[in-house]
């Protein structure tokens, strides 16, 4: 699915409008609908709807909502305030509407005293501000936010389209925004929807389709992407009736040290899960029998270090090793540096970076311009941040990711609730999958195996990864499904992995 920009998205109606055609009024009509349905169905008609609306679009969808709500014969008040003396043109034919059916339904609110009292059950509607805002809500205005936001805990707060004082397309941090349960938006997700600055400010994003005309969605290029199963099958290809073990490649695991084979285990098994041909696992001394025994499907190759790897460089090269995922559980010593700088020398193929293999980035990031181009790193915000720098908001920290994934022809993969994918193209993919389930130990060394065994199998880097990242959530999201959020561990989104292939087939 694609992400407009609130501009991309103002584009959409007037293509809309120009080419079904439809009126912009009926557009509204059209769009309240929508969320007028969506209130139906949550809130008997007996309760008291408070409309907050402002003088742009957005308060013309709160016009139409309480038209349509009042025709249903729920109790509704349209509050109407005046940070401006003028109103939009379909507001101002929205509101001469429902001055002529229901005069008694409107309230003027001029200033923060103005704020009524709400009756016990109320139900409150932000349609203040859309996507025209064009600055940080202020005075008596951000008091209304606040006040509305005060409510929240006995009054459920819906958002029309986007809460009001969120910008679109860049931070809203330290500003007043009004924080819904829920929101109604149009179409499609914005950008400010995915990014976790705002987590607090949506609550459940339910997207409703208005029509917007499918040529211009179609046709219109964006940057950002929000992945789904559509986009996902489109990537998956099947298996080759006439395909045996050496046709998915021969992928080899750099991971595990003392304490933590664990780590190299579990990415083991979802890389025999994901599909890979072979899979080699190169490990400390240490790790031999826990691999052996744990794993009878891997093969395993030991390093001269009892507890450490550090003798890596000698052994893969391109012709045997398809692939090579490095970093699960692998230690930061200085000998495991210095083998992975050696094994940089003379390794040319896209590889999966996790974990430690980050940290040692970090320290010796010289090491970045070596890495083989196209290769896929997947770190979490703090392993980022160690890598990248420091960002004063998610969006800048969006546009730091994307400059490093162009700049260095990686992709890089930034863990979140929607998990952002930068590629080297200057595309960005967010992850739709997933849930705070996986937040656990294991769970990133589960995805570096995945990522190595779709890599070892042929996917393209950007297949690979875009595909990867939505497996391990689906396979997670099935995992809490049958055990719970809490209950679930790595371990069971590597059970799940099978049913999450199935579900995209
Ligand atoms: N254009 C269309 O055909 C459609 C538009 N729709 C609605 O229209 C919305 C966009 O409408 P608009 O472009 O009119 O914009 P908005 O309704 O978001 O707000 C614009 C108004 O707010 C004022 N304003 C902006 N920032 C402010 C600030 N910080 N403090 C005080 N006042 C401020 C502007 O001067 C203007 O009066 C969408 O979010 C959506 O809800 C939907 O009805 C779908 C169809
Ligand atoms: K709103």
């Amino acid at each position: 699915m694609k992400i407009f920009t609130a501009a991309q998205i103002r584009e959409a109606d007037a293509f809309t409008i120009r080419e079904e055609p439809v009126s912009s009024t009926g557009l509204m009509e059209r769009a309240a609908g929508k969320c007028a349905a969506w209130l139906e169905v949550q809130f008997a008609p007996t309760t008291p709807v408070y409309i907050f609306c402002g003088k742009g679009n957005n308060g013309g969808d709160g016009l139409v909502i309480a038209r349509l709500l009042l025709q249903k014969g729920y109790p509704v008040r349209a509050c109407i305030l005046q940070h401006s003396a003028k109103a939009s043109a379909d507001h101002t034919f929205h509101l001469q509407l429902l001055q002529q059916q229901y005069p008694a339904c409107l309230y003027e609110i001029g200033a923060q005293g103005d704020f009524p009292v709400l009756p016990a059950g109320a139900v409150i509607i932000d349609a203040i501000f859309g996507t025209g805002l064009n600055k940080p809500v202020e005075g008596w205005m951000a008091g209304i936010i606040h006040q509305i936001n005060d409510q929240r805990a006995i009054h459920p707060v819906v958002a029309i389209d986007i809460p009001s004082g969120l910008l679109a397309d860049s931070s809203s941090l330290h500003t007043p925004v009004i924080q819904a349960h829920h929101t109604l938006s149009f179409e499609c997700y914005k950008l400010a929807f995915l990014l976790p600055e705002n987590a607090g400010f949506t609550g459940h994003v339910h997207i409703l389709p208005i029509g917007l005309h499918p040529d211009y969605i179609t046709q219109t290029p964006t940057r950002y992407h929000l992945t789904d199963r559509e986009m996902i099958r489109t990537i998956y290809h099947p298996r080759d009736p006439f395909a045996h073990k050496g046709t998915y490649g021969h992928a080899l695991l750099i991971a595990g040290s003392y304490g933590k084979m664990g780590a190299a285990v579990l990415s083991a098994k979802a890389c025999l899960r994901a599909g890979v041909g072979l899979l080699s696992c190169h490990v400390p001394q240490c790790g031999y029998d826990i691999m052996q025994i744990s794993e009878p499907c891997a093969m395993c190759v030991t390093d001269e270090g009892s507890t450490h790897s550090a003798h890596f460089h000698t052994l893969p090269d391109g012709a045997t090793y398809k692939t090579i995922g490095i970093g699960p559980g692998l230690g930061t010593q200085t000998a495991t540096a210095r083998s992975l700088e050696r094994l940089l020398e003379h390794y040319q193929r896209p590889m999966v970076i996790d974990a430690d293999a980050l940290n040692l980035l970090s320290v010796y990031p010289y090491l970045l311009s070596r890495l083989p181009q196209g290769s896929i790193l997947t770190p979490h915000p703090k392993e980022f941040e160690r890598l990248f720098g420091t960002a004063a908001n998610d969006f800048d920290r969006l546009t730091l990711l994307s400059q490093q994934a162009v700049h260095l022809h990686l992709y890089i993969l930034l863990k979140g609730r929607y998990t952002a994918i930068a590629c080297p193209d200057g595309s960005l993919y967010f992850n739709s999958t997933g849930n705070p389930g996986m937040a656990t130990g294991g769970s990133g060394d589960v995805l570096t195996g995945i990522l190595t065994a779709l890599l070892a199998q042929d996917y393209t880097p950007k297949a690979a990864v875009i595909l990867g990242a939505w497996l391990h959530g689906y396979a997670g999201d099935l995992a809490a499904e049958q055990l719970s959020q809490e209950a679930m561990t790595a371990t069971d989104i590597i059970t799940h992995l099978g049913a999450a292939f199935r579900h995209v087939i």
